[in-house]
C-alpha cells in the first residue's frame, strides 16, 4: 500500500493512563437510543478516530464527552476520576476542548480577534479597562507560527481564509487555551483534498504538541492518514475498535461502506439466481 501515513510512531512502550475513558457508556432519547455500552479511550499524543454513518451515534458521544450531554448508563472517566459534566464549561476547565464544524467564529472580525473570542485580554486600571489589542496580535502571531502555520495577514477578516485555513486556526486557538484533548467534528467534511491535507497535518501537529485527538470522520481515507485509534459507530454501537497495528485502510474502508452487510447482500443475490426463476424471453412476434 503506497498511503502516506502521519501516525505516531509505535515504540512499544505501555500506553500511559488515558486520559478519557468511555466505560459502557449509553444515552437514550425517549424510546431511542442513541448509545449503547460505548467504550473509549483518549491518550495523550495519539489520534483516535471515530467513524460512523449518518445516525451512527457521533455526535451524541462527542456531545457528552464535550459537557453538552450527560450521559443515561456506563462511566466517563477524566485523569481515572468519574465525571458527570453538566456544561461546555466543565469540560474545558478539565482540558477538553471541541472544535464544531461551524467554528463559532465571527466571519468579518480579523483573526486575532477569532483567536481570543470570548477570552479577550484587557489592559488599563478599572473602570477604564480596553482590549490589549496589541498583546492579544503578537500572541496570535506566534501561535500561529508555533504550530507551523503561516498566514500573511492575522489582520485580515476570519471569513477570507480558506475552511481548512479556519479549522487550523480554531485548533491552535484550543491548543492556546489549554486544551489536552481536542475533538474535531467532522473537520475535513465541506473541505476540498487540498485543504483536507492541510488539516490532516495540524491533527498531527496537535498530537506531536502531546495533545490527545480525537478526529471525528466519514471518511476512512482521512482518517487513516493520522489515526493510531479507530473506532466504528453503527446504530450507536461500537463495531469495530482496533488500534492502527491491527488493520490497514482495506479493512476500514471495508467496516465503513458496510462490507459486511454489502457481503450477505451479494450472497443472497447469488441464491436468488436459481432456476426456479424463469427466465426472461422476448415476446413472440404477434402475427398480422
Ligand atoms: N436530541 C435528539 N432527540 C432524539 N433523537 C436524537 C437526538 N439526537 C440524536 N438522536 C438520534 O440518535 C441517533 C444517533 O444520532 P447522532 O446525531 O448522534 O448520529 P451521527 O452519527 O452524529 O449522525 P450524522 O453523521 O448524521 O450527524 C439517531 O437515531 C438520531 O436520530
Amino acid at each position: 500500500m503506497t498511503e502516506t501515513t502521519t501516525a505516531a510512531p509505535e515504540n512499544g512502550d505501555a500506553p500511559a493512563r488515558p486520559i478519557i475513558r468511555l466505560d459502557g457508556v449509553g444515552k437514550n432519547f425517549g424510546n431511542i437510543t442513541a448509545l449503547a455500552g460505548v467504550t473509549l479511550s483518549v491518550s495523550a499524543g495519539q489520534v483516535t478516530c471515530i467513524l460512523g454513518d449518518n445516525g451512527a451515534g457521533k455526535s451524541t458521544l462527542i456531545k457528552i464527552v464535550a459537557g453538552l450531554y450527560a450521559h443515561d448508563t456506563g462511566a466517563y472517566v477524566v485523569d481515572g476520576a468519574e465525571v458527570r459534566l453538566s456544561s461546555p464549561r466543565e469540560a474545558l476547565d478539565l482540558g477538553i476542548a471541541t472544535v464544531y464544524q461551524d467554528l463559532a467564529m465571527v466571519p468579518l472580525m480579523p483573526v486575532w480577534r477569532n483567536f481570543f473570542l470570548g477570552s479577550e485580554l484587557r489592559t488599563g486600571p478599572r473602570p477604564f479597562r480596553r482590549l490589549d489589542v496589541r498583546r492579544m496580535r503578537a500572541i496570535t502571531d506566534e501561535e500561529l507560527k508555533k504550530m507551523g502555520i503561516d498566514l500573511p495577514d492575522i489582520e485580515q477578516p476570519v471569513g477570507n481564509l480558506s475552511g481548512g485555513q479556519r479549522q487550523v486556526v480554531a485548533i491552535a486557538r484550543a491548543v492556546y487555551f489549554g486544551a489536552r484533548v481536542l475533538i474535531l467534528d467532522e473537520p475535513t467534511a465541506a473541505l476540498g483534498v487540498k485543504q483536507s491535507g492541510v488539516v490532516l497535518k495540524y491533527i498531527a501537529a496537535a498530537r506531536g504538541a502531546g495533545l490527545g485527538v480525537v478526529f471525528i470522520t466519514h471518511n476512512p481515507h482521512h482518517a487513516f492518514m493520522v489515526g493510531d485509534h479507530f473506532a466504528v459507530l453503527k446504530l450507536g454501537r461500537v463495531e469495530l475498535d482496533a488500534p492502527r497495528a491491527e488493520l490497514d485502510l482495506e479493512d476500514l474502508t471495508h467496516h465503513m461502506s458496510g462490507g459486511a452487510e454489502l457481503d450477505t447482500l451479494k450472497h443472497e443475490l447469488e441464491r436468488t439466481e436459481s432456476p426456479q426463476v424463469a427466465p426472461l424471453h422476448a415476446p413472440a412476434p404477434r402475427e398480422s
